[in-house]
């Protein structure tokens, strides 16, 4: 074993590759088998150990020293030059004797003071060479694809020639050969021993300046657009026995987890020596794939009967149940779907997420151990007696890999599912699962793509990119060579906070059929949420394609998406999101049509998701009766949320709305002032537009004598930028006249930014009732005024619901709603303690909350304003939130009839 295993290519990885210091590095590197490392001056240098314990930590973990480097800026410099440089290698050889590394790599000069004369070069290079060798060391000249006058293999290796010396050669690198686009078939004519080190890297192809390009977009092999097997093929004829060794320099990489990304590297080596090579360390080939065998879907009570809906509206039919899972099997010809109630990864509540992918395969076995050779993860198996066997690997993001025998005794996994006895249907619109597609964070995408590739052995697409609606998305899809498994891979490269994507994360399956525009009529029959696509998007298609007329009206009909290349057209339409995250997708290739939509229909795709999705959110908690009022969460009623708390709270207990709090009403109380820290302002609205919760009002501009509604332009634009309706005043302020010219001021400043000042009369203050907020309207006479009923002031005033009825319903937008215990305190402090601490839930005190709601024009949102101290110090104030909302819909909405 241990002498094949000498007689077998040298696999190494440059600390360059990884992130961390060195000692992160070198563990990485061992833990992935690499057998040699390249040490980067930079990481040495930064590092606590010494080179001799460099030297010790890499043989302690069966790493060997290929390569020590960059020497820069060396050859090809006056003689005083020359001076200072020598000084400076015999520095550098030191390192090298103490690192027990024998090859120092020498970079070509970019030098200013270097001269173009090869002559020189050679001469140059020859005495750093023999002062090389003379500690064992050997010199690895690489020509740099921007070196100054040397920047191609064949001008580095004449250079070499001609300089002649035992302890002087090359070092290749592919990226400096691939980016100039020089044929590496020269490398033929060079004999192996004079390569002194092989490194490789791929990349993308990208036009700009290509000192950029190799520095934060080198990929490793197999990831990019050069031809890496061609490549090390021409090196490997010289003779060449040194280490493949990676180099790549890449942004994500030298940020991600070191311990993956060297996976990643390893994983990328062995394939592309599987490419150039009948050395294989010991990787089984990749088995042939002939399909999709199921997709399983993690799902909870409240998303598994969401997605079965729906599944069934597509023509599914729930033929089976788990002998021992709670896990529902749906079929429709060859499409199968798992909805598995206990999935091993949870999804957050109301979620359905992909929980693992199944895949037939020709040889379960050797697909399985070229997993493991590959460092997958092999997962346990989970099983009962008699029940069968599958093998199942984690992809990256852990979505499971089942690894299902296509041959003899296959679906053998199918006779788990006791059959539920459920008609068959006699119509059938779809017959596959034509692909699957997932989204993850950047740091994945690479990995994702490079585990599909070398694991599955499927085949992979370039990078596509596409302007989405809330940012830059990448795109890669990879199938295998029968184009039987397909999945899609994106990514968000540069998303930061989480501005607006209200559906984070989006997955699909795609199911093929032969008849989008037939399976989609029959499906909507059905009663399939199918989404509804804008008719821009047929209008710039019809210009476009020029389609029949017959077809562009089926399309517009069923919101079908089209498109067309040399080999063929595909139709596709989507299901509206199912539980936060996750759609269907009905797709039909006509042809060879090999890829997945135009991707400029994308965005319209995102775009109308975003929309349903909102709206969606928005009738949230709503349930076959309709929502008779909308319910607005006030601030007061959980005080002790900050504004994008307050919104979560809001969206997770069904509330349409939130009031927000502005201003600091007690000196007591937080204060969130939205109106002056912009960060604040800003993680409120993204919390806002990605639960598609909105702001109902914002309070409060209290106005007694000494204040002044100038004052209050600040507040009223934060409520204007957070998409509020209405602002809250009160006016305690004994002076009727001031008063009212300043309310009647107030709503002037208010009226452009689109808002309505709704007064409050607390029954404490100089504006103590309703008839006086009425006498303040009048006298200020302003379009944009109303008046806020608070139920609590309301009672607590005396005010007359005889009154309230007569008053123009124009005045009214929204109603504070609470119960209060029986009985008026008898001094403003205990009104006061009430209002702010102590109020109940309608129906659990002595307002007459019904006879007051009653008296206000039909159909005001309910904005719960319902503090109390005592229980939220108990509960919590989401979870206060959330019993406010209940038990008041409770009380509401049992007895009263539905608004039409
Ligand atoms: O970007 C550079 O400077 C650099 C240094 C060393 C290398 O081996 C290389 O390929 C590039
Ligand atoms: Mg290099």
């Amino acid at each position: 074993m241990t002498t094949v295993e000498q007689s077998r290519t040298r696999l190494g990885i440059a600390s360059v590759c990884l992130s961390g210091t060195l000692e992160d590095k070198l563990a990485a590197a061992a833990a992935a088998r690499f057998h040699g490392v390249e040490i980067f001056a930079n990481d040495l240098v930064a590092s606590s150990w010494s080179p001799a314990r460099i030297r010790q930590e890499c043989a302690r973990r069966g790493l060997s020293i290929d390569l020590y480097q960059p020497f820069r800026d060396f050859e090809a410099v006056p003689p005083a030059v020359l001076a200072a440089n020598l000084r400076r290698a015999e520095r550098t050889f030191d390192v090298v004797e103490q690192l027990g590394a024998t090859t120092m790599l020498v970079c070509s000069t970019v030098a200013p003071e270097a001269v173009d004369d090869d002559d020189l070069a050679a001469e140059q290079l020859h005495l750093l060479a023999d002062r090389a060798a003379r500690r064992g060391i050997r010199i690895a000249y690489e020509p740099l694809a921007w070196g100054r006058f040397v920047n191609s293999y064949a001008h580095a290796w004449r250079i070499v020639r001609r300089a002649d010396h035992p302890a002087l050669g090359l070092c290749l690198d592919s990226f400096h050969v691939c980016s100039r686009g020089d044929d590496p078939a020269g490398i033929r004519v060079i004999p192996g021993e004079k390569v002194f080190h092989l490194q490789l890297a791929d990349a993308p192809r990208l036009t700009m300046d290509v000192v950029e390009w190799s520095r934060h977009h080198r990929l490793f092999p197999g990831m990019g657009s050069f031809d890496l097997a061609g490549f090390v093929g021409h090196v490997l004829s010289t003779g060449y026995a040194g280490p493949l060794s990676l180099e790549v320099f890449n942004d994500v990489y030298r940020q991600a987890d070191p311990r993956q990304a060297a996976i990643d590297g390893m994983r990328s080596l062995l394939a592309l020596e599987e490419a150039v090579t009948d050395q294989r360390h010991d990787l089984p080939p990749a088995p042939a794939l002939s399909g999709h065998a199921f997709t399983e879907l993690a799902v909870d009570e409240i998303s598994g009967p969401v997605v079965a809906r729906a599944l069934g509206t597509l023509g599914f039919v729930h033929n089976g149940q788990h002998r021992s899972k709670p896990v529902q099997l749906w079929e429709q010809g060859r499409a199968r779907i798992l909805l598995n109630f206990a999935a091993q990864r949870t999804v957050p509540p109301g979620t359905a997420a992909i929980c693992a992918l199944a895949v037939d395969t020709a040889d379960p076995t050797g697909s399985t151990q070229r997993a493991e050779r590959l460092l997958a993860p092999v997962l346990p198996r989970l099983r009962e007696r008699q029940e069968a066997e599958l093998a199942s690997i984690a992809a990256p993001d852990g979505t499971a890999i089942f690894l299902v025998g296509a041959g003899d005794g296959a679906e053998s996994w199918l006779d788990d599912f006791l059959p539920t006895g459920a008609p068959p249907r006699a119509d059938r619109f779809v017959t596959a699962i034509d692909h699957v597609s997932l989204t993850g964070s950047v740091d994945d995408f690479d990995e994702a793509a490079l585990f599909y590739r070398t694991v599955l052995g499927l085949r992979h697409t370039d990078t596509a990119e596409i302007a989405a609606p809330f940012g830059l998305i990448r795109s890669r899809t990879a199938a295998d060579p029968s184009r039987r498994v397909r999945i899609a891979l994106h990514t968000a490269p540069l998303r930061r906070g989480d501005w607006a994507p209200a559906i984070p994360s989006p997955q699909h399956v795609a199911f093929s059929t032969d008849d989008a525009v037939a399976a989609a009529r029959a499906m909507r029959a059905l009663g399939a949420p199918v989404l509804s696509v804008p008719d821009n998007y047929y209008v710039d298609l019809e210009a476009r394609e020029a389609l029949a007329p017959e077809l562009l009206a089926a399309l517009r009909e069923h919101s079908i998406f089209y498109d067309r290349d040399e080999q063929g057209e595909y139709l596709h339409f989507y299901t509206e999101i199912l539980g936060s995250r996750l759609f269907f997708a009905v797709v039909q290739r006509i042809g060879d049509y090999a890829g997945y939509g135009d991707p400029a229909s994308a965005p319209v795709r995102m775009a109308a998701h975003r929309e349903r999705r909102l709206l969606t959110l928005r009738d949230a908690g709503a349930d076959e009766t309709a929502p008779r009022h909308h319910y607005s969460l006030a601030h007061l009623t959980a005080l002790s949320l900050s504004p994008p708390e307050l919104v979560e709270a809001a969206a997770d207990g069904g509330y349409r709305y939130v009031g927000l709090r502005l201003t600091r009403v007690t000196p007591q109380e937080p204060h969130y002032p939205l109106a002056t820290d912009p960060a604040l302002m800003r993680t409120t609205k993204t919390r806002l537009a990605a639960t598609g919760v909105e702001v109902l009002d914002v309070e409060l501009a209290r106005i007694s004598p000494d204040e002044h509604p100038r004052d209050f332009q600040r507040f009223l634009e934060a409520g204007a930028e957070l998409g509020a309706r209405h602002v809250i005043t009160q006016l305690p302020d004994p002076d009727r006249a001031r008063k009212t010219d300043r309310f009647a001021e107030l709503c002037e400043m208010a009226r452009p930014l689109g808002l309505t000042v709704d007064l409050e009369f607390p029954s404490w203050t100089e504006t103590p009732d309703l008839g006086e907020a009425v006498r303040v309207l009048r006298g200020a006479d302003q379009p944009n005024a109303g008046i806020l009923v608070d139920l609590l002031h309301f009672a607590r005033s005396g005010s007359s619901v005889a009154d309230l009825r007569l008053l123009p319903a124009h005045w009214f937008h929204f109603v504070h709603v609470c119960d209060a215990p029986p009985g008026v305190p008898p001094t403003n402090e205990g009104l006061i303690h009430t209002a702010r601490f102590e109020r109940l839930c309608p129906g659990q005190g002595g307002i007459d909350v019904r006879g007051i709601l009653d008296a206000l024009p039909p159909g005001l949102p309910y904005a719960l304003e319902i503090p109390r101290a005592t229980l939220v110090a108990q509960v919590g104030a989401k979870e206060h939130a959330r019993m406010s909302i209940a038990a008041t819909r409770d009380y509401l909405d049992r007895a009263a009839a539905p608004i039409s």
